[in-house]
């Protein structure tokens, strides 16, 4: 290791190679606790060519490498396990627009925020978007292949990726960093990459699709009496307004009591209390488009038919900022309020109120003052099915009843033809639960990747499908 240490430094410059227990410390902090890491040094390289030679250097070591961007995964897949984090942290640049193409060109540690800040500039927009964007860095976003608060009309992180570069297990550099929309000239190989949370290849920059910014947004909050309400809004949403209709974010009015307690200057949207509530925005970029008055004559509809219950319209881009705010401090809100079991699923959306009925008489049998907080991007069929402990109850005591709990949720998911890992990733806090549901064919097309890819497995090992024992229960 010492050796390794010093090829490296010498690489590097001493500034960049972090051994100091205190300098190393904030790499292997993970955000909920749940997880705390290990790791010798932290290398910030600062270019392609020196991620290849932290890389190559270690595989000759037989050291391994997790790479890292701005730390802000939600299942532990950055935290590592022994050997070095690669912090790409310093490869922050973007490298060009192209406003024709409509593509920008970035390196993988460009956070999020700059990115679409970039893009703005340049009168496009970069529609990948959520809370974390302000340290969350494109690099890990595409690793993880992050969905967000737009994925309804943009897609995933996966839609937008034109091209890559990556840093493979043997140190070598493959060069997919093309701008092309078409290109069917053998396998798509950055495909394997993204989505892969580091474990086949160590992705140094990209080219990303940018589009036309919206004209006109508009965001409404509607009070509905149930999710097969918001089910039936969203079907009507998506008829009538088309392509305009860009989030469709569903909450409960817990989790709505739990952001307005825990989250200065929020103001309670609507007067009267529903049993669930939609965030939806209209967005175009057609010069002509009103998506006010879109909103409002869609919602008058809704509201006639006896879908909607009471809603309210954003009048200005404040107001709309403002509701968006009511949606995006819920996991902080619910952080507040204690500890909370995570379950980031999705479904079909047709079975999606049947589904949270379902999970939620389940939990709520299982264990009495359990706190349903099931919320998220309900037009994607993507729900964060989260559980608060019920009040009182010790942190620790509630966190053992993980696997209990995985249990009950993810077999009403699996029997639904769900998703245990919808958005977030597998990393460490699902690959048990991925060992257990995932299709066994497809569980060994994804181990025998890995290996071709990554024989040695220097790279995130223990991670989605690698070698080591899974944390049970979690
Ligand atoms: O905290 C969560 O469970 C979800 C976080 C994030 O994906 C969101 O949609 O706000
Ligand atoms: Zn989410």
């Amino acid at each position: 290791m010492d050796g390794l240490l010093d090829a490296l430094r010498a690489r590097l410059g001493a500034a960049h190679l972090l051994t100091a227990p205190e300098d190393v410390e904030p790499y292997l902090a993970e955000q909920r606790r749940l997880y705390r890491g290990e790791a010798r040094a932290v290398a910030r390289p600062g270019s392609t060519e020196e991620v290849a030679f932290v890389v190559r250097a270690c595989a000759e070591a037989g050291v391994p490498v997790v790479a890292q961007g701005g730390n802000t995964g939600l299942v532990g897949g950055g935290v590592p396990r022994g050997g070095l984090v690669l912090s790409l942290a310093r490869m922050n640049g973007v490298r060009a627009i192209d406003p024709v193409g409509a593509t920008a060109t970035v390196e993988a540690g460009v956070i999020l925020q700059d990115l679409q800040d970039a893009a703005e500039a340049a009168g496009l927009l970069f529609p990948l978007s959520y809370a974390s964007r302000g340290s969350a860095r494109i690099g890990g976003g595409i690793a993880t292949n992050a969905g967000g608060v737009q994925v309804l009309s943009y897609g995933n992180a996966r839609d937008l990726v034109l091209g890559l570069e990556v840093v493979l297990a043997d140190g070598r550099v493959w060069n997919g960093l093309r701008a092309l929309r078409k290109d069917n000239a053998g396998y798509d190989l950055k495909q394997l990459f993204i989505g892969s949370e580091g474990t086949l290849g160590i992705v140094t920059a990209a080219v990303l699709r940018l589009f036309p910014r919206p004209r006109s947004t508009t965001v409404a909050f509607a009070g509905l009496a149930s999710p097969e309400r918001a089910l039936a809004l969203f079907a009507r949403l998506r008829d009538a307004c088309d392509r305009d209709l860009t989030a469709f974010e569903v909450m409960p009015p817990f989790g709505l009591d739990l952001v307005l307690a825990h989250t200065p200057g929020a103001v309670r949207p609507l007067a009267g209390a529903h049993g669930a509530y939609a965030l939806i925005e209209l967005a175009s970029a057609r010069p002509d488009a009103d998506t006010r008055a879109e909103m409002e004559a869609a919602l008058a509809a809704t509201l006639e038919a006896g879908i909607v219950e009471d809603a309210t319209v954003g009048a200005s881009e404040a107001q709309n900022r403002a509701l968006w705010r009511l949606r995006e401090a819920m996991p902080e809100a619910q952080k507040r309020a204690g500890a909370s079991i995570k379950h980031d699923v999705s479904v079909p959306l047709s079975s999606l109120p049947a589904f949270l009925s379902e999970a939620t008489a389940a939990c709520e049998a299982a264990m009495p003052g359990i706190r349903v907080c099931a919320f998220g991007h309900f037009g994607d069929g993507n729900i964060h099915f989260n559980l608060s402990q019920p009040p009182g109850m010790a942190r620790e005591t509630f966190l053992a009843e993980w696997g209990r709990f995985n249990r009950i949720v993810h077999d009403i998911v699996h029997a639904r033809g769900g998703s245990i890992a919808a958005e977030h990733g597998v990393g460490l806090l699902k690959r048990a639960e991925l060992e257990r549901y995932g299709d066994p064919v497809g569980l060994d097309l994804m181990r025998r990747l890995k290996t071709a890819l990554d024989p040695d497995g220097i790279l995130n090992p223990g991670k989605v499908v690698g070698e080591g024992a899974a944390d049970p229960g979690r």
